[in-house]
């Protein structure tokens, strides 16, 4: 009787316990809970010890100048210091840091690129996904970041402590997607900064981007005048954005990154291409990976679905799809038609990409739009449209 009391009485005391405290997180984990499709989704593991195991292969003397290399950058907190130390050689499986950036564009799988990267062992996850430090502690044209800034940027946001205690056998990068558009001076001041680098960007059907990034806008309660101003039509607002001479969705912008970046700098990837179900997510994730300098088939090969706001809700959520005429959308096709001409004639003025490539990058958004027209259209030009986007 006496010990029933005891299990009794302890079993109320375990009950009036508080849960035991949940492991902490590494900093890495933090970041990858954010990746996760679903709450319920395992945190992914990462074996951040990987890299390191290239440098068992080394000759002594491939020793030596990884160890030079190292001393050399992981000294610097400036990026005088990191434009002399990266001259220096490299052992075999050594990037230069930071290796490469991801530019934007915004609302183009950005998200979900950088969390399959940050998963990849060969990667140095940064400490913040978008500093935006560069366009904005730096001031334009010239991107002047004074000290301190230059220090935080490489110290801390680069995550140098760790990139250096893998002798950056993973290669650091910055995810900033503002930076593209912002070409017309950072391309110039990039490169002339980290001429080394290499950049990615990624670009989704222009009507489709546009629209993301008007309810990315509207999620976050950004004031936007033309929804404002037009009665909430949201056909006026993305025929304004696609008309923009200046920043016409991607040409303007993309010529400024290729005029200072080379062929085997810069890699051009399409949302719809690397996004879809098929061989082609394989294939971009692959080329992205080889175009890096990683193992290929890490962490694997598929792309997580991140960071959506489309598509969310139930039927007739925000989002779910957008209101106007089958004239105006033919309209806003027309114009972003002409964008993806521009972007496939720089590909082909540049030498980027084969013929085929440059053939189903147009046919892949011709193939969103005709999709839209086809099923989501009324008949006739005042017939209503429920687009879609890619
Ligand atoms: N794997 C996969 N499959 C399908 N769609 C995907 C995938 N990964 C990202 N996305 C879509 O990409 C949009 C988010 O892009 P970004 O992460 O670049 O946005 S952000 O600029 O960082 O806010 C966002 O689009 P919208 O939902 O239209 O906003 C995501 O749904």
């Amino acid at each position: 009787m006496q010990r029933d009391i005891a299990s009794f009485g302890r079993g109320l005391y375990t009950r009036l316990l508080p849960p035991p405290p949940e492991p902490e997180l590494t900093p890495l984990q933090q970041q990858l809970m954010g990746c996760r499709t679903f709450k319920n989704e395992e945190i992914p593991f990462v074996d951040e010890t990987a890299s390191l195991k290239v440098l068992d292969t080394y000759t002594s003397q491939q020793r030596q100048t990884a160890e030079r290399f190292t001393a050399a950058v992981a000294a610097c907190s400036n990026f005088t210091c990191l434009q002399r130390a990266n001259k220096l050689p490299r052992a075999p499986g050594q990037f230069r840091f930071p290796h490469f950036f991801i530019l934007g564009f915004p609302k183009c799988a950005t998200t979900s690129l950088y969390c399959h990267l940050i998963q990849h062992p060969q990667v140095q996850y940064p400490r913040h996904k978008e500093p935006h430090t560069l366009n904005m502690q730096c001031s334009a044209p010239k991107m002047e970041c004074s000290p301190e800034v230059q220090r935080e940027y490489v110290t801390e946001t680069l995550n140098m402590g760790e990139a250096a205690a893998s002798m950056f056998t993973r290669a650091a990068f910055d995810g900033s997607t503002h930076y593209a558009a912002e070409g017309h001076y950072m391309a110039e001041r990039l490169k002339a900064t980290f001429p080394w680098a290499k950049v990615v960007i990624s670009m989704r059907d222009p009507i489709s981007q546009a629209l993301a990034m008007h309810l990315h806008n509207l999620s976050h309660n950004r004031t936007d005048v033309c929804w404002e101003e037009s009665g909430k039509r949201i056909y006026p607002c993305i025929a304004q954005d696609l008309e923009d001479a200046a920043r016409a969705r991607y040409g303007p912008r993309v010529a400024k990154w290729m005029q200072h970046f080379s062929a085997d700098q810069l890699m051009l990837v399409q949302y719809e291409s690397v996004i879809s179900k098929g061989p082609s997510m394989a294939e971009d994730l692959q080329e992205l990976k080889g175009f890096l300098g990683f193992e290929l088939h890490l962490p694997s090969d598929s792309l997580p679905l991140t960071n959506w706001k489309h598509n969310r809700g139930g039927p007739d959520a925000l989002g779910r799809y957008w209101n106007m005429t089958r004239s105006e959308y033919e309209h806003l096709v027309d114009l972003a038609r002409r964008n993806a001409q521009e972007v496939i004639k720089l590909m082909e003025t540049n030498g980027r990409a084969e013929k085929q490539q440059r053939a189903n990058w147009l046919r892949n958004w011709e193939d969103v739009w005709k999709m839209n027209l086809e099923d989501n259209c009324e008949a006739g030009p005042d017939g209503n449209c429920k687009i879609v986007v890619s």
